[in-house]
């Protein structure tokens, strides 16, 4: 986030295996399983219903009202990316739209993440692009000042070194940095059992206050009932 300027051409990403056991995942069993961390703030939201995304980070700094990295960004692409553009301070100017897709797509790239504005969403939507984005904004952007390409960004939030993984669906967004994504993954596969266990419990009547053992802790901590 400190370095203007630069492309780093060369970034180590988490391996394939790793990101397909992660794909398998919502994002809130994701955040869970890393013990409640890597989540974006949640006004990160999908710019048509039903986008999901999962990939590794190309990341982008980009300067606010300015898309000239994005398309920095593109050439930096690999199959399997997912561009992550954060800005240099809040901006919610229609920094990306169906143009850009088709070319990050035709790199390889899943989608985009990105603290800024989309536009054109109509046509990412027919496209099944999947973008997340902070609003839909038409207004334009120029191509005037450099940021940087793959360098550690902080995005809505979350931090994002080039290479961790991202996940986002209609809970939100999350980062699970490379270097833990199978960690996470046999974490998020343990958590997710437990809960289809919990969940025909619940369904077949039993309460969370048996399942849980919350009546003692409860009673101690002074609730009462009255008839
Ligand atoms: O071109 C731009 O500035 C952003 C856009 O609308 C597109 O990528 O289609
Ligand atoms: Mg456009």
């Amino acid at each position: 986030m400190h370095e203007l300027g630069v492309v780093h051409r060369t970034i180590t990403r988490a391996t394939e295996a790793d990101v397909k056991a992660l794909s398998a995942f919502g994002v809130s069993t994701i955040h869970e399983a890393m013990g409640r961390l890597g989540l974006m703030r949640p006004y990160i939201r999908p710019v048509y219903p039903g986008a999901k995304v999962c990939g590794t980070a190309v990341t982008v700094l980009l300067q606010p009202g300015d898309n000239w990295m994005l398309h920095v960004a593109a050439e930096q692409v690999q199959p399997g990316d997912v561009v992550v553009a954060a800005c240099t301070t809040e901006s919610e100017d229609g920094f990306f739209g169906d143009l850009l897709a088709t070319s990050l797509r035709a790199q390889g790239a899943e989608g985009l993440i990105i603290d800024g504005g989309c536009r054109d969403v109509e046509t990412l939507q027919e496209m099944d692009f999947p973008v997340f984005s902070r609003a839909i904004n038409s207004k334009g952007t120029v191509k005037a000042t450099v940021g940087s390409v793959n360098v550690p960004v902080v995005c809505a939030n979350a931090l994002v070194n080039p290479g961790d993984v991202v996940i986002g669906d209609v809970d939100g967004v999350v980062v699970v940095p490379a270097a833990r994504a199978a960690e996470v993954a046999a974490a998020a596969r343990t958590r997710e059992d437990n809960e289809e266990n919990k969940r025909q419990r619940l369904a077949a009547g039993e309460l969370g206050l048996d399942i849980y053992s919350m009546r003692e802790r409860l009673t101690a901590a002074g609730l009462r009932y009255t008839d």
